[in-house]
């Protein structure tokens, strides 16, 4: 993993071409305070009542980073591209500005998004939308290959470690590209007039986000690419479905070596992304900290291997498991209430999910026993355990190791105000907030509505006291 390098950085029918002066933003109106006043509207908050048990059956929303890289990959794509499943979040919201400053034609209708990228003519996606979120990136490696030049600036995302991008550098490269960094933007350019050729390409790391890149570029590319050491993750699968449904020719997706034929254009497709199994297994650790039963669809239950795994030998049951659903059982079968903790390492799928982390860590501030969380993917992933300890919990973090040691008998999390730093330590607080006792108010939600859709209405209709709080004072 390359750390020092240079490119390091430190239901109404709607149709619209989307431009920066008409930002998309699908479905809004759901966070949208009604007035009639002209009023100014400071950050929203969630404020909850810990304490409630949850029951019932919450829908789990399509996948935000298949959805991310299935948009970027529909610009190799002509015709008309007809997705399903795309949840409604900002991060979606942000890629549909970018492929819309691009001149794509998105509209969304009836819960499905039609996306035609046959008018775009820029290669230069707008840098400040580019630079809200870690997807948006993944288009240099469509435009190169379809335009043979693009002009791409640094990425955003979450802030959880220095998140460098020579792999898609290095990977460009390898597929005939001449790239450099010029005033932070990443010039790619093709100098031999006739376009991507076929390659070579061994990641040093199965990075999702370069392997997604070099896959879509392949596709276009004349011949054939091998790309080893990729990554496996569920996400990767989806996009490689999407591409092949597309007309491309994409082998070994899901195995650590891929190969390409490519193509000079694929074709639109009718597609559904797969669930989100980030969201899922946060609502299985819901379940787990509140100590509930939930049931949650869909879902592909091997996409949540390991957590399930985590879950189980914490105490926990799996009442049912079938081809989408999964229930969960966290009500202590006998007196007590002990779940005992367990050690979790991150790792590259079908390892412990990053992304499961701090959600996880939430749970073990309930558990017994001593448990060590050791964060292997991103160098600076522990920012949430600092609010984490605001809500009373013993634990320790030494570099990208954390310890808990364990629930002392009586105690138990007290609610308390905290600030979201990131998406998924955000959801941290949502969870320990819920087990609390007493009120939790949490700042900073942007983060957490990057990636959880209709969170706050999910979770009550789980049963659970939380509110999203929008203050709003007068202007006048
Ligand atoms: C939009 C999206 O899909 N985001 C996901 C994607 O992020 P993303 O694709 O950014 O994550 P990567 O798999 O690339 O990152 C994993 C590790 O590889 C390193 N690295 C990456 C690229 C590179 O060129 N050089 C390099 O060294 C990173 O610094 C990190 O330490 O996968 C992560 C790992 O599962 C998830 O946490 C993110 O939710
Ligand atoms: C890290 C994440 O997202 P991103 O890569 O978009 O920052 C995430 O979804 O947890």
């Amino acid at each position: 993993m390359a750390s020092n390098h240079p490119f390091s950085r430190p239901n109404a029918p709607k149709s619209y071409t989307h431009s920066l002066e008409n930002p998309p933003n699908f479905l809004s109106h759901l966070h949208t305070p009604q007035t009639h006043v002209k009023t100014l509207t400071l950050d929203p908050k969630l404020i909850i009542n810990g304490g409630s048990k949850l029951s019932g059956r919450v829908p789990i929303s399509g996948s935000k980073n298949s959805a991310l890289s299935v948009l970027a990959a529909t610009l190799c794509c002509s015709g008309t591209s007809k997705l399903r499943n795309v949840p409604n979040l900002s991060d979606i919201r942000t890629m549909v500005s970018i492929l819309g400053s691009l001149g794509a034609q998105i509209d969304v209708f009836d819960g499905e998004m039609l996306v035609n990228t046959d008018g775009v003519r820029s290669v230069e996606p707008c840098p400040d939308e580019i630079g809200k979120i870690r997807g948006g990136f993944f288009v240099i490696g469509p435009l190169v290959a379809r335009f043979g030049e693009a002009v791409v600036a640094l990425p955003g995302g979450c802030d959880i470690g220095s998140r460098p991008i020579d792999l898609y550098i290095r990977g460009l490269r390898a597929l005939g590209a001449t790239v450099e960094l010029r005033d932070r933007k990443v010039q790619a350019r093709v100098a031999n007039g006739k376009g991507l050729v076929g390659g070579r390409f061994q990641l040093d790391y199965p990075s999702v986000g370069a392997t997604e890149t070099l896959m879509m570029a392949a596709c276009m590319a004349d011949g054939v690419t091998v790309l080893s050491n990729v990554a496996q993750e569920p996400e990767v699968i989806d996009l490689a479905h999407f591409l092949m449904d597309s007309g491309a020719c994409v082998e070994g997706a899901g195995t650590d070596k891929i190969f390409i034929r490519g193509r000079r254009q694929l074709h639109g497709s009718e597609y559904a992304i797969i669930p989100d199994r980030i969201e899922a297994g946060t609502f299985m650790l819901a379940a787990a900290i509140t100590r509930s039963c939930i049931s949650i669809s869909p879902v592909v239950p091997c996409h949540l291997s390991c957590l399930i795994d985590k879950l189980t030998s914490a105490g926990c049951r799996i009442i049912q498991c079938t081809r989408d659903t999964l229930e969960l059982s966290a009500i202590p079968a006998n007196t007590g209430d002990v779940l005992c903790g367990f050690n979790v390492r991150t790792s590259p799928f079908p390892g412990f999910p990053t992304d499961l982390q701090p959600q996880t860590m939430a749970l073990l501030t309930s558990c017994n026993g001593l448990s060590i969380v050791e964060e292997s993917v991103f160098e600076n992933r522990m920012g949430h355990v600092r609010e984490l300890q605001k809500f009373g919990p013993r634990i320790q973090v030494c570099g990208s190791t954390a310890m808990f040691f364990g629930r002392k008998k009586g105690s138990a999390l007290h609610g308390s105000q905290v600030v979201a730093t990131d998406l998924r330590g955000g959801m941290s607080l949502v969870l320990a907030g819920l087990a609390a006792e007493g009120i939790t108010e949490i700042n900073g939600i942007a983060h957490i509505d990057r990636g959880y859709e209709n969170l706050e209405v999910k979770l009550q209709l789980l049963g659970a006291d939380i509110k999203r709080s929008i203050p709003v004072a007068s202007a006048l």
